[in-house]
């Protein structure tokens, strides 16, 4: 029998995460084991409807089901947890993007990110940092990295301080949509390791300064 459930109740029903069938008028919980068969059937934004070829209705909770194509969902007894890595390295390749302007800066933030590779045992000739003129060109830079298949993650290194103008929000803003469609674009982490500061002083303070090294910190997260 084929009903349709709309992506709103399917988001409202905690307990079985499967939402509400509505039918004649009556509305019931969907167990997976009701479900043969997920299909999208329309694709209006509101009601994204779905076809569901649904079983007899008794519903019991923990089983797995399969749906045809390429996404299947399972509701199993267990949780699963997945998180990175930062022991296992050996192999992983890395690209750094790294802006010149405010070198003084942003070569600390790279020195520290460098030391951070070495502290994980990535190896040297697993990193290859590319140079760009300023925050504003690393986002096109990491996407072709990314796209080139060649790396795991991509770090992106710059530092923006605010000056007179409104030019620090144009720069920082575009760094850090770049690197974010990057990452969207190419399927590679892309991370963002470019400071955005008031002054020069909180600039200088997160580039191994009393606040740190963003730059070693962006490189543990690129590595997990
Ligand atoms: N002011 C800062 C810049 N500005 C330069 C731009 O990033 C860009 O190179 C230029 O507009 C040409 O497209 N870059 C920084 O990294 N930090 C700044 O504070
Ligand atoms: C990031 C910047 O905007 C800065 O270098 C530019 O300074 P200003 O706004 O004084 O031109």
């Amino acid at each position: 029998m084929a009903l349709s459930v709309s992506i709103d109740s399917l988001l409202t029903n905690h307990q079985s995460q499967l939402g509400f069938v509505h039918h004649n008028g009556q509305s019931r919980p969907l167990g997976s084991n009701n479900i043969l068969h997920l299909q999208k059937a329309s694709k209006t934004p509101r009601s994204f409807s779905f076809l569901l070829s649904v079983q007899a209705s008794e519903i019991k909770p923990h089983v797995a089901v399969q749906s045809k194509g390429r996404s299947s969902f399972a509701q199993t007894a267990a949780v699963k947890h997945l998180t990175g890595s930062v022991i296992r390295t050996q192999g992983l390749r890395f690209a750094v993007v790294v802006a010149r302007f405010n070198e003084f800066i942003t070569k600390q933030l790279l020195e520290g990110a460098l030391g951070t590779f070495k502290n994980y045992s990535v190896q040297d000739e697993d990193i290859d940092v590319v140079w760009v003129p300023g925050s504003f060109e690393i986002g096109v830079v990491a996407d072709r990295l990314g796209k080139s298949g060649k790396y795991h993650a991509i770090l992106c290194i710059g530092a923006v301080i605010r000056g007179d103008t409104t030019h620090y929000d144009a720069v920082s803003n575009s760094a850090a949509s770049g690197v974010l469609s990057a990452g969207l674009s190419s399927g590679v982490p892309c991370i963002f390791g470019v400071l955005t500061c008031d002054n020069l002083d909180q600039a200088i303070n997160r580039a191994g300064g009393k606040s740190g090294n963003k730059g070693a910190e962006a490189a543990l997260t690129a590595v997990s």
